[in-house]
């Protein structure tokens, strides 16, 4: 008689297998001469389509790290990262090119590293839809279109010296989303401006969001703006630490804090937490009803 095995369970989905972007243990590390820097330590973060979500952390946390990678502009050393279909660990230089001009736009902090100065506005995002080779009347509509949604639409034929830094931005913006990408990627995109202008570039980027669609990624030092957004994600040393979310209730806004679990199970414990209940290497962990607890080994 032969021996029947079980039949093989179905097979586990792929982690954030609906999620647009995917970065699981996600690790870079820049080698300059005989030191080593490790800028990402094992990163997990999903973001859904249509979402926004703001990244925080301490300087040096590796945020301006993650971005450029999700940009397609830096590879990662280890790990895995998805945007849509692209997998940014196998693309050729080709797939680069395609990916960077289709799939993400990209705002960085520096106004005027986003703009070319003698060009004015309207050609400015007019630009990439020409290198992705966009039938000229379409472009012409696509750019107003934008800088109009964008609140410079007046500004159409203004260079980049002609315009304040908070129409800049907006100008970058609308340059970003010429060839209608799913995501939008911003790296302090208020970081050189002021409060008032801050919270005009800021609000751009929501309503993008909302009336566009567009999912975005915003790196921001800024605690008034990431308070704004729904999805708040804390990095600490190259790692996804903490996460708030917030929600409307009635007319209160709640803010609630999560710690962030990676594959294996690890949770991290604040700092704070381990202190005051003196925990250290080992700790005892007990399965109640709902919860689990965490208790000194004592
Ligand atoms: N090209 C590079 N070569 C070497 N080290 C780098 C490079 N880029 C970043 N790093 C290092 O990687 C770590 C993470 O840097 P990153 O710029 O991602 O942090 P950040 O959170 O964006 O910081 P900030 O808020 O100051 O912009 C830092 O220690 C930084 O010095």
């Amino acid at each position: 008689m032969s021996l029947s095995l079980p039949a093989p369970g179905p097979k586990a989905p792929e982690f954030g297998a609906d999620a647009l972007i995917v970065c699981e243990s996600l690790v870079r590390i820049y080698q300059t001469g005989p030191i080593e820097v490790q800028a990402l330590q094992g990163l997990d973060l999903l973001v859904h389509r249509g979402e926004m979500v703001a990244i925080v952390g301490a300087s040096g946390s590796g945020k301006s790290t993650l971005l450029s990678i999700l940009a397609g502009i830096d590879a990662p050393t280890a790990g895995r990262a998805r945007v849509d279909t692209w997998d940014l660990l196998a693309m050729t230089r080709r797939d680069r090119v395609a990916y960077r001009r289709h799939t993400v736009g990209f705002v960085r902090q520096q106004t005027a590293s986003n703009l070319v100065p003698y060009l004015t506005a309207r050609q400015m995002v007019d630009l990439p839809m020409t290198a992705a080779r966009v039938p000229a009347a379409k472009r012409r509509a696509r750019s107003l279109e934008l800088l109009e949604a964008l609140g410079v639409g007046d500004h159409a034929d203004r260079r980049p010296a002609q315009l304040s830094g908070g129409q800049q931005q907006r100008v970058a913006i609308a340059v970003a989303l010429a060839n209608q990408p799913e995501v939008l990627l911003a790296d302090e995109p208020t970081g050189e401006l002021d409060t008032t202008t801050s919270a005009e570039v800021f609000s751009a980027l929501r309503e993008v969001n909302r009336d566009l669609g567009v999912t975005v990624v915003v790196v921001t030092h800024d605690p008034t703006v990431s308070g704004q957004v729904e999805r708040t994600v804390a990095i600490r040393d190259g790692r996804t630490s903490s996460e708030v979310l917030r929600r409307t209730h009635g007319d209160d806004l709640i803010a609630e804090e999560y710690a962030v679990m990676d594959r294996a199970g690890r949770v991290q414990i604040p700092r704070d937490y381990r202190q005051a209940l003196a925990l250290t290497r080992r700790v005892r962990l007990a399965l109640e009803a709902d919860h689990v607890t965490i208790r000194p080994d004592a």
